[in-house]
């Protein structure tokens, strides 16, 4: 790969020269806490902090030393480590010099000071990974993939991202763009040589597989997205139908973090759970449980708007007693919909296999309840393999996959074009060719250290 993207401007590759410094884990007390300088002064830098039985600057890459952190009059710091990375094997791909001491911002803080007085200039949001593309050593789906393990809030978004960081996405897309290059071959030797009569399969056979797999790609791209920021399930119905004891049916049973937070302005009441590797939170609202036996206008609004912020809504209805319509019409809004019959461990005042049984007493249908929640939030993505986790990615995909249909309908002259320009997009997902303003825009979710 080219040492970086010929596209690239000079606001991105500024200061590329300098060396730049940053605490690299989370504010707040821990056992551990890790300043990390990268660039070519990195080694001066540690050498002008670190006191040990060597200097850090005449120690191989791939060490570590133990010794004294210390202040420019001398005082000592705290006793640390300096791990040496001598660049290009480093995770930028420059002389990298990490200074670890215990974890306080007191400490932190005065070696990241010293760091400053040194040379070091302070790093910018997610920079260490940007030099790391910039290096070649990620392309740009690896750099969210980064930030997508940083934030990773569920084992399900882990998986993504670090399938993504493994560089398996980039290895789906180089296989589209390995079709649509057989493709292009196959239409330039029909055009250079239209008498040697090339087979039209040579064509139509790749860019057939390029679509399947440009649209199973960005058909996993909701499921991405879900994984890692979230989905949103409104419950929605009559009072007294069970919505409530669903809610708590459903966080006790899994067993991963659960956090009741009562809505800010206690109108209601949502919980956090994970769901098939999803972050979901669950919203009740309590606002609504007055409002909607009257069916009072404002009331349902609010219902709509709830429903249709949510990214699935399940709708209750009380199979114990007298069938009433639903509190509100869901029809016309994009909001999905599962149906359930609740309280099916009573006897039934009636049944309808359109619903969905469940019983928060018992617990009966609640695992088929979750699968049809993991399906309606997922798709039948499979999960073994790498997802589209970004808009960023699912936009570039979404247009190499237009071009892609446009070359298999137009003459060869234009679709050889199309191909061109599918290529070009395909190029932009995994970051050889894309604009510095993208560039930059990735980078700025990042936080200063990573
Ligand atoms: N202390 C610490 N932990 C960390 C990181 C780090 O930078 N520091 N990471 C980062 O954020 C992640 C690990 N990622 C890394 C990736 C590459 C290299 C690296 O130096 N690679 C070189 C050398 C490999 C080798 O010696 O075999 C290379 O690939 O050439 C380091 C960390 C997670 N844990
Ligand atoms: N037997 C049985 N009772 C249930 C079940 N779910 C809820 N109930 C009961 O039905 C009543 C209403 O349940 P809630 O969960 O408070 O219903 P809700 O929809 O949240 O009602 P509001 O808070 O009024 O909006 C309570 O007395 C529950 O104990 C169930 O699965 N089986």
């Amino acid at each position: 790969m080219a040492p970086f993207p010929a596209t690239l401007g000079p606001v991105t590759r500024s200061g590329l020269s300098d060396t730049i410094a940053a605490i690299a884990t989370a504010p707040g007390s821990a056992g551990v806490g890790i300043v990390r300088v990268s660039g070519p002064q990195a080694l001066e830098v540690a050498d002008g902090i670190f006191r040990g039985r060597r200097a850090p600057s005449t120690t191989r890459g791939g060490r570590f030393l133990f010794g004294e952190l210390v202040a420019d009059d001398g005082e000592v710091l705290d006793e640390g480590l300096c791990l040496v990375f001598r660049g290009p094997r480093s995770y930028t791909g420059e002389d990298v010099v990490e200074l670890q001491s215990h974890g306080s911002p007191a400490v932190l803080t005065r070696v990241l000071a010293r760091a400053l007085e040194l040379g070091a200039r302070p790093a910018r949001p997610g920079e260490f990974t940007l030099r790391a593309y910039l290096a070649g050593r990620l392309d740009l789906a690896q750099a969210e993939a980064v930030l997508g393990l940083v934030e990773a809030q569920t084992d399900g978004a882990r998986r993504q991202a670090s399938l993504g960081l493994s560089g398996a996405l980039g290895a789906r897309v180089a296989r589209v763009a390995g079709g649509l290059v057989r493709a292009l071959a196959a239409i330039q030797a029909m055009l250079d040589y239209p008498e040697e009569g090339v087979p039209d399969e040579d064509r139509a056979g790749p860019l057939l597989q390029a679509q399947a797999e440009l649209e199973a790609l960005l058909a996993s791209a909701r499921a991405g997205q879900v994984s890692t920021r979230g989905a949103r399930l409104a419950l929605i119905g009559r009072p007294n139908a069970g919505k409530s004891s669903l809610l708590n049916a459903l966080v006790g049973f899994e067993r991963s973090i659960v956090t009741p937070t009562p809505g800010t302005t206690r109108d209601y009441l949502e919980a956090g759970l994970e769901l098939a590797g999803v972050p979901v939170t669950l919203v009740d609202t309590a606002g609504l449980r007055e409002t909607l036996d009257e069916i009072e206008a404002a009331g349902v609004r609010q219902a709509r708007a709830l429903a249709e912020a949510a990214d699935l809504v399940l709708a209750l209805e009380d199979g114990s007693a007298a069938r009433e319509e639903l509190p509100l019409d869901l029809s016309g809004t994009p909001a999905r919909v599962i149906r359930l019959r609740t309280k099916t461990d009573l006897p039934a005042a009636w049944t309808d296999t359109a619903l969905l049984d469940v019983s928060a007493v018992t617990g009966a249908g609640l695992p088929a309840l979750r699968d049809a929640v993991r399906v309606a939030l997922l798709g039948d993505a499979a999960r073994g393999e790498a997802w589209l986790t970004t808009e960023r990615q699912a936009d570039a995909a979404r247009r190499a996959l237009e071009h892609v249909l446009a070359a298999r309908t137009l003459p060869d002259e234009l679709a050889s074009y199309e191909l061109e320009e599918a290529l070009r997009a395909l190029a932009e997902l995994t970051g050889q060719d894309v604009q510095e303003d993208v560039v930059d825009a990735v980078f700025r979710n990042f936080c200063v250290g990573k």
